[in-house]
C-alpha cells in the first residue's frame, strides 16, 4: 500500500489523493484508474466531473480523465471506449523500470485481464498506469505488457473532460491544416481549414497524426491548458452540445453550455 491517502468520498467510492508542497492535488478512482479531479495550486479544479456521475459499475465515470483500452470508440467490436474504465485496477506494487516514485505525489496502477476479460477479449495482458503530479503539471504514464503466447493490437486513448468556462469561449490550437475523420459523417475524413478549432454546435472528431503539443485556449477563464503527448498520434475532440448532451443520462449538464472539450 502506497502512502497516498485514500479516501472514502462522499459517494461511498475511495480515492487516492496525490499532492505535493505548491498545493496542488488530484484524486484517482481505482474505479477506472481515473483521474477524478485536479486542482492547481489557487484550488481551482482543471478536470469537469458529471454530477450524476456514478464512481460504480457498469457504467464508466462521466468527467475527469477516462481510460479507453483496448478500445477507442467504437472502432471495434466491444463495448465503446474498451472495458478498462470498467474495471477495478489495484496498486501496482512492482513498476519496473520506470524510476522510483515520490509516493505521496505519484501512484502506480495495473489492470490485469481476467478469465471474464478473456472471454470478451482473448488476449492476456497487464496495463499500467503511473500518474503523477508536480506544479502545475499531471503527467500519466501508460504501458502495456504483452502476457500472451501471441501478439495482440490494440487502442489506447485518455479520453480528457478538460474544464472550461463555456465551450463557445474555448479555442484549440494545433490542429489546424490536419486530417480528421468526422464521427458525425460516418468517419469520412476532411482537413481543417480553420485556423483554430471554435465550437458552435455538436463535434466528434479524430484528428489524425497531431503534434505532441496541443493548447486549449480558455478566454473567459483566461487559462491555457497545454496538452503534450508521446508515442500518441491521434487527438479526438469531442463535444457533444446541448441537444446531445440532454440525451447522455449521466451527463448532468450545469448550464446550457457544456463547460467541457
Ligand atoms: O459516452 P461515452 O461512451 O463515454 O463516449 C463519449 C464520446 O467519447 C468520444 O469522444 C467519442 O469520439 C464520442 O463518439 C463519444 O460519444
Amino acid at each position: 500500500m502506497p502512502l497516498n491517502t485514500v479516501v472514502n468520498a462522499r459517494d461511498g467510492s475511495s480515492r487516492i489523493v496525490l499532492s505535493e508542497p505548491s498545493g496542488s492535488r488530484a484524486e484517482v478512482s481505482l474505479y477506472g484508474g481515473q483521474v477524478v479531479s485536479w486542482k492547481n495550486e489557487r484550488r481551482e479544479q482543471l478536470l469537469y466531473m458529471s454530477t450524476k456521475a456514478q464512481m460504480k459499475p457498469p457504467k464508466a465515470i462521466r468527467g475527469g480523465l477516462p481510460i479507453c483500452f483496448p478500445q477507442f470508440g467504437n472502432f471495434g467490436a466491444l463495448e465503446r471506449h474498451g472495458f478498462a474504465r470498467n474495471r477495478f485496477w489495484s496498486f501496482d506494487n512492482d513498476p519496473s523500470p520506470l524510476p522510483p516514485a515520490n509516493q505521496q505525489s505519484t501512484v502506480d496502477l495495473v489492470l490485469k485481464s481476467t478469465e471474464d476479460d478473456l472471454k470478451i477479449w482473448p488476449h492476456s495482458f497487464e496495463l499500467r498506469v503511473r500518474i503523477s503530479i508536480s506544479p502545475g503539471k499531471l503527467t500519466i504514464i501508460p504501458r502495456v505488457r504483452n502476457t500472451d503466447p501471441k501478439a495482440f493490437s490494440f487502442m489506447f486513448a485518455l479520453r480528457n473532460y478538460l474544464y472550461v468556462s463555456d465551450i463557445s469561449e474555448v479555442r484549440v490550437e494545433g490542429l489546424e491544416t490536419l486530417d480528421y475523420l468526422d464521427n458525425l459523417m460516418r468517419r469520412e475524413r476532411f482537413t481543417e481549414q480553420a485556423d483554430a478549432i471554435t465550437f458552435d454546435g455538436e463535434i466528434d472528431r479524430v484528428y489524425l497524426n497531431t503534434p505532441t503539443k496541443i493548447a486549449i485556449i480558455d478566454h473567459e477563464r483566461k487559462r491555457t491548458i497545454e496538452l503534450r503527448k508521446e508515442g500518441m498520434p491521434n487527438a479526438v475532440v469531442w463535444n457533444p452540445w446541448d441537444k446531445k448532451a440532454k440525451s447522455i443520462a449521466d451527463m448532468g449538464t450545469r448550464t446550457t453550455q457544456q463547460c467541457y472539450v
